[in-house]
C-alpha cells in the first residue's frame, strides 16, 4: 500500500493500541495455565494475531467478544508447525515453548523475520537437552524436547527475546535452570516478563540480570490480565504531537514497565511540552532543541526519536544503533536512507552512534522497506514537510499499529 501524508498540523485524542509486547507474553502465559484465562483490552496487529494462532497449535483453545479474550490453556500440540508470521519475539519466545514437548515441533515464519538470526538459542536449547535443527542460524527452526532444565549461558547483546521465552518456559521444565547471561540488552523487556509471570504466580529470581534461578515444576495459574496500552506504537504520534501541533494519548500507564515509556524523558529533553494523568499523556509542540539519548535498552524507539530529531533545531545525537541491525529493517542503515531522501542528515559514521540534524523535511517518496516503524516514523516527518511526502509499505504498520493511518487521520481532522 501507497500513501501520501500531506504537511499540516495535528490536535485530538486517540487511544493507544495494545502492547503488543505484553499481548504475546500474556497469550504465552495462558498457553501454559491450566485453566481459563481472561485477557482484556486485546486488540490484534498481525504480531499478536501470530502469537494467538501458535497458541492455538499448543493446545490453547481462544474465543473473544471484542477485546476480552477467553483462552483455556494447557500445552498439547494439536500441529507440528507453527507460523510465526514476522515475529521476533514469537519466534525466541515460542521456540523455549514449543520445547516443553515431546513431540518434534517446527517454527517458520515469513518476511523479515527469515533475515533475522537465530542462533544464539541453538546451543541453550541443546544444553538443556532439547534437539535442534535450524537453517544455519535462520528459520526454520525444528526442536525436540522435552527441556529438561539445568545450568546455561546465554549472550543477551543481540536480543533479549530469547531470555524471555526461557524466562516464560523453563518454570515448567521438570528441574531447575540456572541461567547466566552476559551483556544483557533491552532490559526492561525482561522486567516486564517477570512481571507478567508473578503475575500469573510464576517465581523467576535473579541476581542483578546475570544469573536468573528458575525453579522447575511450576504451575502458571490462570488470572484476568489487562493488556496495557503500547508505549512504542504511540511514540510515533507522542512526538507528532511535539512537532505538528499536540496530541492527548489515552491507555498510557506512565508508570509502566515497559521500554518505549523512555519517549517521554527523550521529548522532555527536546523541550516539549508534557502532561500525563493516570492513564493519558498530552504533548504540546514549542521550539524544540537537539538533544542526546542512549536508545540501547529501548531500540524500538529510534525511528520516532530521529523523526523528533529531524524537527529539533541542531543535532541531536542518539547512542545503542548496534541494537538495530536485525530488526525488521536494518533499522540504522534505513532511518539514514528514508531521513536522507528527506533532505534530513543522518550521520552513522562513529560506532554505535547517530547523529541527526534538524532541519526542513523535503517532499519525497520514500520506502518502508516493510518495516512499521519506519513506515510511522515517515509519516510524522511528513507532517513538517514542505509539501507532502509519498510512503511506499505502509501497510507494514499492520504488524504493531494496524489502525495508524485512521488514527493519524482523525487528528488532522
Ligand atoms: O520482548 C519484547 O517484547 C521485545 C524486545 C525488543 O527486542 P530485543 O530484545 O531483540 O531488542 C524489542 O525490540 C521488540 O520489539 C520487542
Ligand atoms: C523489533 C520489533 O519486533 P519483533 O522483534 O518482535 O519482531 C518491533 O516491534 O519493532
Amino acid at each position: 500500500m501507497k500513501t501520501t501524508i500531506h504537511k499540516g498540523r495535528i490536535a485530538g485524542s486517540i487511544t493507544a493500541p495494545a502492547s503488543k509486547s505484553y499481548a504475546q507474553r500474556a497469550v504465552a502465559a495462558a498457553l501454559l495455565a491450566g485453566g481459563e484465562t481472561t485477557l482484556t483490552h486485546l486488540d490484534l496487529c498481525n504480531d499478536t494475531r501470530a502469537a494467538l494462532d501458535v497458541a492455538r497449535r499448543l493446545g490453547a483453545s481462544v474465543s473473544h467478544e471484542g477485546t476480552t479474550y477467553t483462552i483455556r490453556g494447557g500445552l498439547n500440540p494439536v500441529s507440528t508447525k507453527l507460523n510465526i508470521g514476522e515475529s521476533g519475539l514469537a519466534t525466541r519466545l515460542f521456540t523455549p515453548i514449543a520445547s516443553l514437548c515431546h513431540m518434534p515441533i517446527t517454527i517458520n515464519g515469513e518476511g523479515s523475520i527469515l533475515r533475522r538470526p537465530i542462533e544464539m538459542m541453538e546451543e541453550p536449547l541443546q544444553a538443556l537437552g532439547v534437539e535442534v535443527i535450524s537453517n544455519g542460524g535462520y528459520l526454520p527452526i525444528s526442536v525436540k524436547g522435552p527441556m529438561r532444565g539445568g545450568e546455561i549461558h546465554v549472550d543477551g547483546s543481540l536480543s533479549s527475546q530469547f531470555i524471555t521465552g526461557l524466562l516464560m518456559a523453563l518454570p515448567l521444565s521438570p528441574n531447575d535452570t540456572v541461567l547466566h547471561v552476559e551483556n544483557l540488552k533491552s532490559r526492561p523487556y525482561v522486567d516486564m516478563t517477570i512481571d507478567l509471570a508473578a503475575r500469573f504466580g510464576v517465581a523467576i529470581e535473579h541476581n542483578n540480570y546475570e544469573q536468573f534461578y528458575i525453579a522447575g515444576g511450576q504451575h502458571y495459574t490462570p488470572c484476568t490480565y489487562n493488556i496495557e496500552g503500547d508505549w512504542s506504537g504511540a511514540s510515533c504520534l507522542l512526538v507528532a504531537g511535539a512537532t505538528a501541533g499536540s496530541i492527548t494519548i489515552r491507555n498510557l500507564n506512565h508508570i509502566s514497565l515497559q521500554a518505549d515509556l523512555a519517549i517521554i524523558e527523550a521529548l522532555a529533553r527536546a523541550g516539549a511540552e508534557i502532561i500525563t494523568t493516570n492513564s493519558s499523556v498530552t504533548v504540546h509542540g514549542g521550539p524544540l532543541h537537539a538533544f542526546e539519548f542512549d536508545a540501547t535498552d529501548c531500540p524500538d524507539l529510534f525511528p520516532a526519536l530521529a523523526a523528533l530529531a529531524a524537527s529539533c533545531e541542531g543535532t541531536s545525537v542518539l547512542t545503542g544503533t548496534q541494537r538495530l541491525t536485525y530488526k525488521e529493517s536494518n533499522r540504522a542503515e534505513t532511518i539514514a536512507e528514508v531521513f536522507g531522501r528527506l533532505g534530513i542528515g543522518v550521520d552513522l559514521s562513529e560506532e554505535n552512534t547517530m547523529r541527526i540534524t534538524g532541519g526542513p523535511v523535503s517532499s519525497a517518496v520514500v520506502d518502508s522497506h516493510n518495516d512499521h516503524r519506519i513506515a510511522m516514523a515517515a509519516a510524522v516527518a511528513a507532517l513538517s514537510s514542505d509539501d507532502s511526502v509519498v510512503i511506499e509499505g505502509a501497510d507494514a504498520a499492520d504488524k504493531s499499529y494496524p489502525n495508524f493511518w485512521n488514527d493519524l487521520d482523525t487528528l488532522r481532522s
